[in-house]
């Protein structure tokens, strides 16, 4: 922001592309609001329709989080290479998220070959993030099962090439780093004092709804103190 500033003041000094402007700033702030508000609050409503679902995997990380946190301190960005198995609920997290979706629109720029078909300049091409990471033989065991631990091999964790819930290339989203942070502050500091649990007579169901980002569709949780 103060960068963009600068430059829209440097303009009566220098030549500055007309896109900078202060219409253009509110523009863009208002796009960073609507791509990283609606993509990080949909992540969370899965992982905690999936917790709900899975309790052995909410277990799982409350174990973790009380051995390496303990019940008093809130859990910091600090902690998270020591918080393995809750990272890697973020990750399913993402993947079942974004795994509902598509990446935004792009537009080849030239004709292009890739894997021996031609895409022709001007082609609108979005990749199909449902058949990289949701689709029945996209490379992940049992895709449809919410599994953190796909994510652990020899006690590490590794990241398929093929999970990309936030795209890939010169397009690729540029808020990756504060939306992986916040998810994981959020799980963790959550877990650390409640345990979700289903409704009997209102059981949650993985039925989602289409959007401009996917979504959940409403669910209930009785929220335990810990
Ligand atoms: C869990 C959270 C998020 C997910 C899953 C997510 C996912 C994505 C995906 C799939 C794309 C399209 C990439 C492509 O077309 O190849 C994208 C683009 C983008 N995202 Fe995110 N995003 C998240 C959070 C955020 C946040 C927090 C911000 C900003 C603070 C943000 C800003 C953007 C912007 C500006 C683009 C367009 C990038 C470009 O076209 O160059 N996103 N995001």
């Amino acid at each position: 922001m103060d960068i963009y500033l600068n430059v829209i003041k440097s303009a009566e000094k220098e030549f500055v592309h007309e896109s900078f402007s202060e219409e253009q700033l509110v523009a863009l702030s208002m796009d960073m609001f609507m791509a990283g508000s609606e993509t990080t609050s949909n992540t969370l409503s899965f992982c905690f329709l999936y917790l709900i679902l899975y309790p052995e995997v909410q277990k799982k990380a409350q174990d973790e989080i009380d051995a390496v946190v303990g019940k008093i301190r809130v859990p910091s960005l600090d902690d998270r290479p020591k918080l393995p198995y809750v990272e890697c609920i973020v990750l399913e997290s993402l993947r079942m998220f974004s795994g509902r979706a598509f990446t935004v629109p792009h537009r080849s720029l030239k004709d292009t070959y890739l894997n021996g078909y031609l895409i022709p300049k001007d082609v609108t091409v979005i990749a199909n993030l449902y058949g990289c990471m949701l689709e029945e033989d996209c490379g992940f065991e049992e895709p449809h099962i919410f599994r953190p631990e796909r994510f652990i091999r020899d006690g590490k964790i590794s990241v398929p090439e093929n999970l990309i819930p936030f795209g890939f290339g010169k397009h690729r989203c540029l808020g990756e780093t504060l939306a992986r942070a916040n998810v994981f502050l959020f799980i963790a500091a959550m877990l650390q004092k409640f345990t979700f649990c289903a409704v009997p007579q209102f059981p949650a169901t993985l039925e989602w709804l289409d959007g401009v980002t996917p979504r959940t569709k409403p669910f209930r949780a009785v929220i335990k103190r810990r």
